[in-house]
């Protein structure tokens, strides 16, 4: 594997005193699409908030580029390049997308806006087609699309995208994961957390199994099937396993 970018060591993280993650370790180099699965509850949503600077980190660390960014609070990590996108549809819906834009340039020098929006809307045609509609009365897909435009536009390296097909019809699905592809095509390093296990082992290039707030499988998509991964969601182990760690 190429030199990792991001790497997490012995990683625990909860709310409080509730700890969720319980030593998750994970080398990404840069420019990998990725996928994290698992059952609900697992942490994956977690494991996102917790490079976004969210949770209350209990040990271990997070390492971006050679810096330790475990300390690092959210704005600090968005600047050094590190973008979130929450699950649901979080835009300002009584704004126009060219709104909602600007409201996502807030960290952007003045002169930078208008060629951060273009680039964005060179990436998302469909975005500039609906530029002064409200983004309320887009459709969940085009609002999906909005959302990771948002974060797209601080040029992060790193992509943390929360469910994304959350609520979507099967053809919104399938813009918003070309997207996604095309976004990574850019080089840009996508950490997907994903219900959807079909189209997530279809986009990515790694699939990462968290369980009990552990990494438990990591592979490529084509090394497991979905069977396997059933199993895995519901024991923890591949069949004719016997032990588990946890
Ligand atoms: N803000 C919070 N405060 C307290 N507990 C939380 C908070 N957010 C999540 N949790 C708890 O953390 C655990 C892991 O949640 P998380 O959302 O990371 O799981 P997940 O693997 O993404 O699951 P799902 O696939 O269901 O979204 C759950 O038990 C959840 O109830």
């Amino acid at each position: 594997m190429a030199e990792p970018s991001l790497s997490i060591k012995g990683l625990r993280a909860g709310y409080g005193s509730l700890d969720i993650l319980n030593g998750v370790d994970l080398d990404v180099p840069q420019g990998q699409f990725v996928a994290l699965m698992g059952p609900n509850g697992a942490g994956k949503s977690t494991l996102l908030k917790t490079l976004y600077g969210m949770t209350t980190i209990k040990g271990g660390n997070i390492s971006w580029q050679g810096k330790d960014i475990t300390a690092l609070k959210s704005r600090a990590i968005l600047a050094e390049g590190i973008s979130w996108v929450p699950q649901g549809r979080c835009n300002f819906p009584v704004m126009t997308v060219d709104e909602n834009l600007q409201m996502a340039a807030y960290t952007l020098r003045d002169s930078q806006v208008k060629a951060e929006r273009d680039y964005v809307y060179d990436l998302f045609p469909i975005l500039k087609t609906r530029r002064n509609t409200l983004a309320g009365n887009m459709s969940g897909g085009e609002q999906q699309l909005l959302e990771v435009a948002m974060a797209v536009l601080q040029r992060p390296k790193i992509l943390l995208v929360d469910e994304p097909s959350v609520g979507l019809s099967p053809s919104a699905i399938g813009i918003v994961f070309d997207e996604l592809l095309r976004i990574n095509a850019t080089g840009q390093t996508i950490l997907l957390v994903e219900q959807n296990t079909k189209k997530a082992m279809e986009v990515a290039q790694r699939a990462v199994i968290l369980r009990l707030g552990k990494v438990i499988w990591d592979g490529r998509p084509a090394d497991i099937t979905h069977d396997e991964l059933g199993e895995l969601f519901l024991t923890g182990r591949m069949r004719g396993e016997t032990e588990v760690e946890h």
